[in-house]
């Protein structure tokens, strides 16, 4: 890895790998915070496979949709994934604020599937809105968990834009359900969405932030 690269300098070097091909092995370092990691991209001068370039290669393979009895769709691994390893982006499409309002209002009875990023630069809060809906990958069939599987850390590739990188929070069992944590606020039952995730801390609903929506739940992550 060349460690003159801005992007490395400014992020650390956060991927660990085995060996040079094999994506998949990759974990993360362990982070403590949700501080934004830099990809290598388009303008650096590293190979393909530098060490820094992981989540703009794509999901995992190995991983399936299903539909369960409870929580409608959910993605699953037919393959064990180490601790650390990534599983996929949360991609979908970039709206604003004003659209996301719209869109939450006009989906109250369906699944949600937008996600707000929040992010601190002095003492201005940024929010990114992600709605995978109509544009997206697999990583919008991910059900929440009160005992998640995953953990998502917040990256830039080739652009300002965030993007979400799901990555697993413990080793996962082949056939096992990928879920990760929508939030932490949890109101009792504003968000009016039960939670059946089955685990023993099950919080009985789905996580819920009014600060972004006053009609449903929505996943969100904090700086
Ligand atoms: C990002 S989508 C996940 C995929 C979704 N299950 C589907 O069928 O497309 C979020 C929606 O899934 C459902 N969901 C996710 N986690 C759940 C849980 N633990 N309990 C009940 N419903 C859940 C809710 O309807 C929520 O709005």
């Amino acid at each position: 890895m060349d460690t003159n690269c801005s992007c490395v300098r400014r992020s650390g070097t956060y991927y660990q790998y085995k060996s040079i091909k094999s994506l998949e092995e990759y974990t993360i370092e362990e982070k403590n915070n949700n501080n934004c990691s830099y990809e290598c991209n388009s303008n650096c001068k590293c190979g393909t496979y530098c060490g820094n370039r992981l989540v703009q290669y794509g999901p995992r393979k190995d991983l399936v949709v299903e539909e369960t009895s409870d929580k409608g769709l959910a993605l699953y691994t037919s393959k064990k994934i180490p601790k650390g390893c990534f599983v996929c982006e949360y991609a979908g499409e970039i709206i604003t604020e004003a659209e996301a309002s719209k869109r939450f209002k006009s989906n109250t009875d369906k699944p949600n599937y937008i996600f707000c990023i929040k992010e601190n630069y002095a003492e201005k809060e940024v929010r990114t809105y992600i709605d995978p809906t109509f544009y997206g990958n697999i990583g919008r069939y991910i059900n929440h968990s009160c005992e998640p599987n995953t953990k998502l850390f917040i990256l830039r590739v080739d652009d300002t834009v965030p993007i979400l990188g799901i990555f697993a929070d413990k080793g996962i069992d082949e056939g096992s359900e990928i879920t990760y944590s929508y939030g932490t606020v949890n109101v009792n039952n504003i968000s009016g969405k039960k939670c059946f995730c089955g685990t023993e801390t099950c919080k009985g609903f789905l996580p819920f932030d009014p600060s972004v929506s006053d009609t449903q739940h929505q996943d969100y992550l904090e700086p």
